[in-house]
């Protein structure tokens, strides 16, 4: 018998996704179906989004083979039944209070501030790099963690080492840099292009340092379809594009409409479902038929 997700203490709520707390030493992670587009979370859920995003979350850390936070297999007995698909048991860790990002190109806030400066958190690039220009090798743009609703600020290696020490900033930029590229490789072998990711890492108990949060899932990072990449041109996201036009060339809405964006019709959200489920398949080479919780 699975217990009831109200036994378990909510610690944190984000835009798309909860944290509970199990037990002095572990979490509840539970992804939901929420999306987001242009800084809004949209009223309109994509049905299996969080368990497609948990189960990408989860081959990736099988996959990757990095010490990380999971206490438990996706079926784990300590998953309520109402999120189970989407959602894991972890080790409560001291986390680490920098995202730390990898780009391996160009676009964001990374362009913004290499055409403002030509370099990208104090890393000179060279001159007359366009949106989408690959960036290599690729480089450690870290952030730090902003509140709710506020951008995070790129910070600069210097920075992370002032705040946590230069022994843990030039551990955490050898272990991003080295996770993310061996992420791109698997998804360029697939023909999907890992353009940038975010990671978050904690200590545990014990003082190892393990890859936390979610990884190298499409909310987290940056996919492009390598058929349609293009330097210099819009780079179409592989997961969020179809919501993306629907709503600003045929919904009326637009981003400087000052009013949140309209609900989705359904087949952009059955579109937009089936795109979450094509990345995880092409990625994983794995059905996502096979993954826990799906309708009875
Ligand atoms: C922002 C992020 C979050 C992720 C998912 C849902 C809501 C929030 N978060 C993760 C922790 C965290 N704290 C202690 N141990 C851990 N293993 C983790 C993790 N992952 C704290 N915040």
């Amino acid at each position: 018998m699975r217990p009831e997700l109200s036994e378990y203490t909510p610690i944190y709520s984000g835009k798309v996704r909860e944290l509970y707390e199990i037990d002095d030493e572990h979490l509840l992670l539970v992804a939901s179906d929420r999306i987001s587009a242009y800084d809004y979370i949209l009223d309109t859920p994509i049905p299996d989004k969080g368990r497609v995003l948990t189960a990408m979350s989860v081959f990736f850390f099988d996959a990757l083979g990095v010490a990380n936070h999971l206490a438990g297999p996706a079926d784990d007995p300590r998953i309520p039944e109402s999120v189970l698909g989407r959602a894991l048991v972890t080790r409560r860790l001291d986390m680490v209070p920098v995202e730390c990002v990898a780009r391996g190109y160009l676009t964001g806030s990374g362009l913004k501030e290499y055409r403002a400066n030509g370099e990208v958190c104090g890393v000179p690039l060279p001159a007359g790099l366009l949106d989408g220009s690959r960036i290599d090798p690729p480089i450690f743009t870290p952030a730090t963690k902003a509140a709710v609703g506020d951008h995070d600020e790129n910070v600069s290696f210097e920075r992370v080492a002032e705040d946590v020490g230069l022994e843990l900033a030039t551990r955490l930029r050898e272990l991003t840099l080295d996770v993310y590229a061996r992420g791109a490789d698997i998804a360029r072998e697939r023909g999907i292009i890992l353009a940038d990711t975010k990671f978050e890492f904690g200590r545990s108990s014990d003082g190892d340092l393990l890859l936390a949060d979610e990884v190298l899932t499409p909310d987290s990072s940056r996919y492009w379809d390598g058929e349609l990449y293009s330097p210099g041109s819009a780079l179409p996201s592989f997961d969020k594009q179809i919501v993306r036009d629907w709503l600003t060339k045929e919904s009326g809405w637009s981003t400087d409409a000052g009013t949140p964006p309209p609900p989705l019709p359904a087949d952009v959200v059955e579109r937009t479902r089936a795109r979450y489920i094509e990345a995880y398949e092409r990625i994983s080479g794995l059905s996502f038929a096979d993954w826990p919780g799906g309708a009875a």
